[in-house]
């Protein structure tokens, strides 16, 4: 059996008194892609933001249940966070580079963790941009602001941000919602070129990337996780009514 490279169970998420999150378990294989759909409100990004524990940053908010990363509980009181995101990296929604150059934002994570050699930052941010598919448009201009390039070459220059750490899971919120259709396909096929060698969880509200991108997909509404499959057995043959209504746009 494969060993499991994160495992979540029971995951209740409050909101104040509000629970979200109704008890969710959910495992993951190394390597791969797991999307998750489901309507508005259902609990996606709330669910993907627990996993490196992006909820710390907010007041008032409570999750409960088991969380473990090779065989590390996330939640442990000594958790380092800072370390953990670099191994369960995040990428959102809108393209979010600092506003310094290509170069410094793909370095600054690296420099975080103390590395200072000019050489192994050249050739980290070299590999990580070469990954991210946005090499060959920024190669001659690493230095310029990264808040010039188009939106598309920002979320990938954000993934090879997130990259450059070495994580073991990707996060990806939506990562092509607010880019245009040419822009998406090149984050999509930088997202399938990854596929062997990360696991990744992408929240997407678009069903043909679902079906495009992933090789299994979990279906989530009003905070509970009603079905999770295979992507093909998921699009072609559900087993819940209320997934098949979903994914053939009877609601959402
Ligand atoms: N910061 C917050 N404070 C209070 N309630 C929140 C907060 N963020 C989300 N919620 C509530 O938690 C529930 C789940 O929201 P969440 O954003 O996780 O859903 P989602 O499936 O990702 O939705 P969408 O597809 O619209 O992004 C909703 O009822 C939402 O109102």
């Amino acid at each position: 059996m494969t060993e499991k490279i994160l495992t979540t169970e029971n995951v209740r998420l409050y909101y104040g008194d509000n629970e979200a999150l109704h008890g969710i378990n959910l495992d993951y294989d190394q390597y791969g892609i797991t999307a998750l759909i489901g309507p508005s409100g259902s609990g996606k990004s709330t669910y993907l933001r627990a996993l490196n524990r992006m909820h710390d940053l907010q007041d008032n908010v409570t999750v409960n249940g088991n969380f473990m990363f090779k065989g590390r509980d996330i939640y442990a009181p000594d958790t380092d966070t800072v370390a953990l995101r670099k191994e369960i990296g995040m990428v959102f929604q809108q393209p979010n580079p600092f506003p310094f150059s290509i170069y410094d934002n793909v370095a600054f994570g690296l420099r975080i963790s103390g590395e200072k050699n000019k050489s192994v930052l050249d050739e980290k941010v070299e590999t990580s941009l070469k990954q991210a598919a946005v090499w060959d448009e920024v190669k001659d201009d690493l230095h310029k602001s990264a808040l010039s390039l188009s939106g598309g070459q920002q979320q990938r220059v954000s993934i090879a941000r997130a990259l450059a750490t070495a994580p073991e899971i990707l996060l990806l919120d939506e990562p092509t919602a607010a880019l245009d259709p040419v822009s998406s396909h090149k984050v999509e096929n930088t997202l399938m070129a990854l596929r062997d060698q990360y696991t990744m969880i992408i929240v997407t509200h678009s069903m043909s990337q679902a079906s495009r991108l992933s090789d299994r997909t979990a279906f989530f509404m009003s905070g509970d996780l009603i079905e999770v499959d295979s992507t093909k057995q998921m699009f072609l043959n559900p087993t819940e009514q209320k997934t098949q209504d979903y994914i053939s746009g009877r609601f959402g």
